[in-house]
């Protein structure tokens, strides 16, 4: 069973397989179990089993629970609960629920224990791991958070077959990031029919793809260089989530930024990657999106977590795995996003 260890100020081990759902145990003696109220009853009797949690929160599914309302009402159930500073909080589903139960254990009486059991392939490849937590606001994705790793993930690649396709897909899409930023084999794995569900690649890329993560944030946890990197395509992707009001699913908003910041990089002088993001794009078949303009989107993406008091940085490729930070001329960005649109309309 794959096991990848997360270094760094707080080392922790990613455990990926079969089953490991079972597995689960903390050395807390009280655990609130935080999870999204549409995840398979059968993965939360588990949950229960194992960890015998002092409380179940149920949350909204998909990035309704990232709210400040939401995340308020379940610090109460906590406080309502008496749940000590010595307890543990294990978020349980996909990125959207271990973001906000992460941001809960970190604020908590000023931060408890966290742990992260990740349902879906995006989280298991990305959100669980490296300790960004957070919600959102209406001004955009993720603006309110902190950084608070888990002890342990645990990824049980079973819980996978109960994702319907679409929501696979969309978590294919930071496993391919992976692979464009930083290890090119991940590429063509991502795109085989056996990277399914209970097929023969399934457990080895998603390990792979973990790896990646685990790497970056193990040298850089609090984005002070490199781990700006694992924001490739999210410059434009958190600004299509925030005006779509959440519309468009995170995974499929990275696949199509991505393909916009595969454009921007050429137009810098990188190498065309564009046939790749594209055929990424045609293998994930994402939902259409609304009509856009540059200046819908240009208000998001200055909010960027990546800009600074100079203004909005991008993350382009110089090649496969040879990822930078740098500052992008708007004339560029405007062209290119209607270069972007005519792809996106030809995909079809
Ligand atoms: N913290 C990070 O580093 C990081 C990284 C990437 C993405 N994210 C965040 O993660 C979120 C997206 O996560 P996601 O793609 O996992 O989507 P999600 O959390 O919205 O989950 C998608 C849906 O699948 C359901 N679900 C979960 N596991 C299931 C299973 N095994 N079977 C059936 N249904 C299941 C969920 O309850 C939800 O309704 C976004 O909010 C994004 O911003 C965070
Ligand atoms: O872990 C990171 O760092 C990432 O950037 C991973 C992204 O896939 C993820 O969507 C992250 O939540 C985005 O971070 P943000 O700082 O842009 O909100
Ligand atoms: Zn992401």
């Amino acid at each position: 069973m794959p096991r990848i260890e997360v270094g760094g100020p707080t080392p922790y081990p990613v455990t990926v397989g079969s089953g490991v759902l079972d597995t689960l145990s903390v050395p807390e003696r009280h655990v609130a179990l935080i999870q999204p109220e549409d995840l398979p009853r059968a993965f939360v009797e588990r949950a229960q089993a194992a960890l015998q949690p002092t409380l179940t929160v149920s949350v909204p599914a998909r990035d309704a629970c990232k709210t400040l309302d939401v995340y308020a009402g379940v610090l109460s159930r906590l406080a309502a609960a008496a749940l000590p500073r010595d307890a543990a909080v294990v978020g349980l589903g996909g990125g959207a629920a271990t973001d906000l139960a992460g941001f809960v254990a970190a604020s908590y009486l000023r931060g408890v224990a966290f742990y992260t059991v990740p349902t879906t392939l995006l989280g298991m490849v990305d959100a669980a791991v490296g300790g960004k937590t957070g919600v959102n606001l209406p001004e955009g994705k993720n603006l309110v958070g902190a950084f608070w790793p888990p002890r342990a993930v645990w990824c049980d690649t079973d819980t996978l077959s109960t994702l319907p396709g679409a929501v696979f897909r969309e978590g294919a899409a930071e496993a391919f990031k992976h692979g464009l930023i930083s290890d090119p084999s991940l590429l063509p794995r991502v795109l085989a029919p056996e990277f399914r569900p209970g097929g023969a690649l399934l457990e080895d890329t998603v390990a792979d793809a973990i790896a990646v993560k685990a790497g970056v944030v193990t040298r850089d946890l609090t984005e002070r260089g490199e781990r700006a990197f694992l924001n490739f395509g999210h410059t434009l992707a958190h600004a299509l989530e925030g005006v779509t009001h959440q519309a468009i699913p995170h995974g499929e908003a990275v696949a199509y930024g991505m393909h916009y910041a595969a454009r921007v990089s050429r137009a810098q002088g990188g190498a065309d990657l564009t046939p790749d993001t594209l055929a990424f794009l045609r293998w994930q078949r994402p939902s259409s999106l609304p009509a856009l303009t540059y200046d819908d989107v240009a208000p998001y993406m200055a909010r960027d977590k990546k800009a600074d008091a100079d203004g909005v940085r991008f993350v382009l490729l110089r090649d496969l795995a040879r990822p930078y930070l740098t500052r992008v001329p708007e004339a560029v960005l405007r062209a290119e996003f209607g270069g972007w649109q005519d792809d996106v309309a030809r995909l079809d």
